[in-house]
C-alpha cells in the first residue's frame, strides 16, 4: 500500500546488486509411489512430477522455496534450457541477487499435475491401457495439485518450506498450502488471485473450453497422434489473453495501428476480399495480429486436453468455508504478503484485499501490497523492479516469533533466591523472567542479579527483581528486539502476548546465529 516507484528503498534495489542469469538449467522428474488419492475420491498410478531446482539446500533444509506457477506455465521458472533464447517463465525473480536469490535459497519449482510439461496429465499415457487419457483423465482441484507437490517436497526431505510463492494460479496453489498444510509453510506470497474464483474468471474460462470442444478436431478429446484442436485452442488462448492485458497496455502497445500492407485503404480491403482472403482482410489491426500470434503460439506449447483440466481446477478453487473465508482460513500460520495488480481486471485488488481481511481477522500477519502497473493481470510476468523490491523485503524480514525460544523457565516472585540461581545453574540460562501464576510478566531475575544479591548479603529474591522489565511481542521485528538490548545493554528479552503472558525468550545470541543464516 505505501509503495511508491519514487519510493527510496526501490531506487536503492537498482542501484544496488543487479541479478545473474543462472546460466543454463536442466529439469528433473519423480514419480510419486504406490496410489496417488486424488480429492474426487479417484486415483492414479505412476503420477510424474516434472521440477527444477536453483541453488542448493542448506544443511538442515530450510532455506527451500517453492515457486507455483499459473495457469499455462511450467517447471522452468528460471535460467536457460540448452539452445533457448529466453529464459524460464520467471526469470525476472530467480537467480543470484534476484528476489528469490538462489546465493541463498534453494528454489523448486514443478509443473502441476493435469499439465503438459512433463508432470501427468490427459495427453500422458494411462499404464491401464497404453493410450493417452484423454478426456478418462480423472478432474483435478488445485488441493490435488499441492498434493502432489508435497510427495516431491517430502521425497527431497524437506519438512518445512521457507516459503511458497506464486501468482494467479500460482497464488491459489499458495494459499491452499498453508491451508492443507499450515505447519509447513513458514511464509507465503500470493500474487494477483483470489481465494475462491468469480463468476466471470469461470465465465472466461467456459469460453475458452467452448472454443476448445467445438473444435471438431478436438473430437471428445481424442486427437493424439492426429491433428490437434488447433483453432480452438488458438481461439481460448486469444480470449484469455485479452484478460491478462489492460485497456491502458492494450493503448500502449498498438493504438489504432493496422497493419502496413491495408493501412487505412477501405477501398483496397473491399474491392481484395473474398472468402478466402475474407478472414485476413478483416484481421487489419496490429492487435488482431498480435493476438492471432498469441493463440497460434500457445498451440505449439501446449495441450488442449491440459487447458480444459487445469481452467475447471482454477473453477472449482473456493477455501471459503460455510460461505465465510475466516472459516476457511482459520488454520493458516503462514506469515503472508499479498499483491495485488493495480490494472489487473480479472483478478481485481478486493480480491487480496480479501484474502488479506480474512487472514488479519485470524490473527495471521499478512501484509498487503500493490504494483502499480499498466500491464494488467500479467504485470506478475513482467514488472521486475517491484516484484524484486516486495519480495525481498518479505523474505528477508525476520520476526521475533522466528528465533524466539518457545521453551524457557520462569519463575515465581515468592521463590527462594536460592532456587532461583540453583535453576539458572542447573539449566545453564542467565534470564529468567518472573511471572503470576497466570504467566503475566511480572519483572526479571538475572545472573547478575543474584551475584550482586549474594556479595550484598541479599537474601530474598523478591528484593533483586527488576520490575521495570523491558519485552517485545512475536509479531515485531527482530530489529526492534536488537535495538531494545543495545539502548538498555541487556542480552535477553521476554516475548509476550497481547495479554503481558510471557510466550518466549529472544536472546542476542539467537540474533546474532541470523547473520550465518540469513547474510
Ligand atoms: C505464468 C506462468 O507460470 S508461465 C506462463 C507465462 N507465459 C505466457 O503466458 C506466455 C505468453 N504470454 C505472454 O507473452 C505475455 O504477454 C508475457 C507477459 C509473458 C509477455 O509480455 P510482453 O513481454 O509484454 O510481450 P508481448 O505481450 O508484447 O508479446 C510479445 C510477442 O508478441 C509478438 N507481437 C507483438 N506485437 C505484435 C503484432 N502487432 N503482431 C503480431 N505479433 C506481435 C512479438 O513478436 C512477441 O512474439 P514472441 O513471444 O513469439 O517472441
Ligand atoms: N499468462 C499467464 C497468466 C495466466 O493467469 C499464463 O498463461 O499462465
Amino acid at each position: 500500500m505505501e509503495f511508491s516507484a519514487q519510493n527510496s528503498s526501490y531506487n536503492n534495489y537498482f542501484s544496488g546488486k543487479k541479478g545473474q542469469s543462472l546460466g543454463i538449467v536442466r529439469s528433473m522428474n519423480y514419480e510419486i509411489p504406490g496410489i496417488f488419492r486424488l480429492e474426487s475420491g479417484k486415483t492414479l498410478t505412476h503420477v510424474r512430477i516434472e521440477y527444477e531446482m536453483y541453488g542448493k539446500m542448506n544443511e538442515d533444509k530450510s532455506n527451500v522455496i517453492l515457486i507455483c506457477h499459473a495457469l499455462t506455465g511450467d517447471a522452468h521458472a528460471a535460467g536457460f534450457h540448452e539452445g533457448d533464447k529466453k529464459p524460464g517463465w520467471w526469470d525476472i525473480v530467480i537467480g543470484p541477487n534476484k528476489a528469490f536469490d538462489t546465493e541463498k535459497y534453494c528454489i523448486i519449482c514443478s509443473n502441476v499435475i493435469g499439465g503438459c510439461k512433463g508432470s501427468t496429465g490427459p495427453s500422458s499415457i494411462n499404464p491401464e491401457t497404453g493410450k493417452p487419457y484423454g478426456i478418462s483423465f480423472p478432474i483435478i482441484t488445485i488441493a490435488d495439485m499441492v498434493n502432489a507437490q508435497k510427495k516431491l517436497i517430502e521425497h527431497l526431505g524437506v519438512k518445512q518450506l521457507y516459503a511458497v510463492a506464486g501468482g494467479s494460479m500460482g497464488g491459489m496453489q499458495v494459499l491452499q498450502w498453508t491451508v492443507s498444510y499450515p505447519e509447513m509453510v513458514k511464509k507465503a506470497i500470493a500474487i494477483a488471485t483470489t481465494a475462491s474464483t468469480t463468476p466471470q474468471q469461470i465465465a472466461f474460462g467456459a469460453i475458452g473450453r467452448k472454443a476448445i470442444t467445438d473444435d471438431p478436431k478436438w473430437n471428445g478429446g481424442d486427437y493424439y497422434g492426429k491433428e490437434i484442436p488447433a483453432q480452438g485452442l488458438a481461439l481460448a488462448r486469444m480470449i484469455g489473453h485479452i484478460t491478462y492485458l489492460s485497456d491502458a497496455s492494450m493503448q500502449k502497445k498498438f493504438g489504432r495501428a493496422q497493419l502496413a500492407e491495408t493501412g487505412q485503404d477501405l477501398s483496397k480491403i473491399s474491392s481484395e476480399t473474398s472468402s478466402e482472403t475474407f478472414s485476413d482482410s478483416f484481421s487489419n489491426f496490429q492487435v488482431e495480429s498480435y493476438l492471432n500470434h498469441q493463440g497460434d503460439t500457445f498451440t505449439k506449447r501446449f495441450d488442449a486436453n491440459s487447458y480444459l483440466y487445469i481452467t475447471k481446477a482454477v473453477d472449482f478453487f473456493d477455501l471459503s468455508k460455510n460461505g465465510s473465508l475466516i472459516e476457511g482460513l482459520s488454520g493458516v500460520k503462514a506469515k503472508y504478503l499479498v499483491i495485488a495488480i493495480t490494472s489487473d481486471w480479472l483478478y481485481p485488488p478486493y480480491q487480496s484485499q480479501e484474502i488479506v481481511s480474512a487472514l488479519t481477522a485470524n490473527g495471521v500477519d499478512a501484509r498487503y501490497e500493490e504494483i502499480r502497473s499498466q500491464y494488467g493481470h500479467d504485470a506478475f510476468l513482467l514488472e521486475e523492479g517491484q516484484l524484486n523490491y516486495l519480495i525481498r523485503s518479505f523474505l528477508s524480514q525476520v520476526l521475533v516469533s522466528d528465533i524466539m525460544s518457545p521453551n524457557f523457565y520462569s519463575i515465581s516472585r515468592d521463590e527462594t533466591l536460592e532456587n532461583a540461581s540453583m535453576l539458572m545453574v542447573k539449566k545453564k540460562v542467565n534470564h529468567l523472567p518472573v511471572v503470576s501464576e497466570d504467566g503475566k510478566l511480572e519483572g526479571i531475575v538475572t545472573s547478575w542479579d543474584i551475584t550482586k544479591a549474594v556479595a550484598c548479603k541479599i537474601t530474598e529474591l523478591d528484593e533483586i527483581i527488576t520490575r521495570d522489565v523491558k519485552y517485545v511481542y512475536a509479531g515485531e521485528k527482530i530489529e526492534v528486539a536488537s535495538s531494545i538490548m543495545e539502548d538498555y545493554s541487556i542480552s535477553a528479552l521476554p516475548v509476550i502476548d497481547s495479554e503481558n503472558r510471557v510466550i518466549g525468550m529472544v536472546t542476542s545470541e539467537s540474533i546474532s546465529a541470523l547473520i550465518g543464516r540469513y547474510s
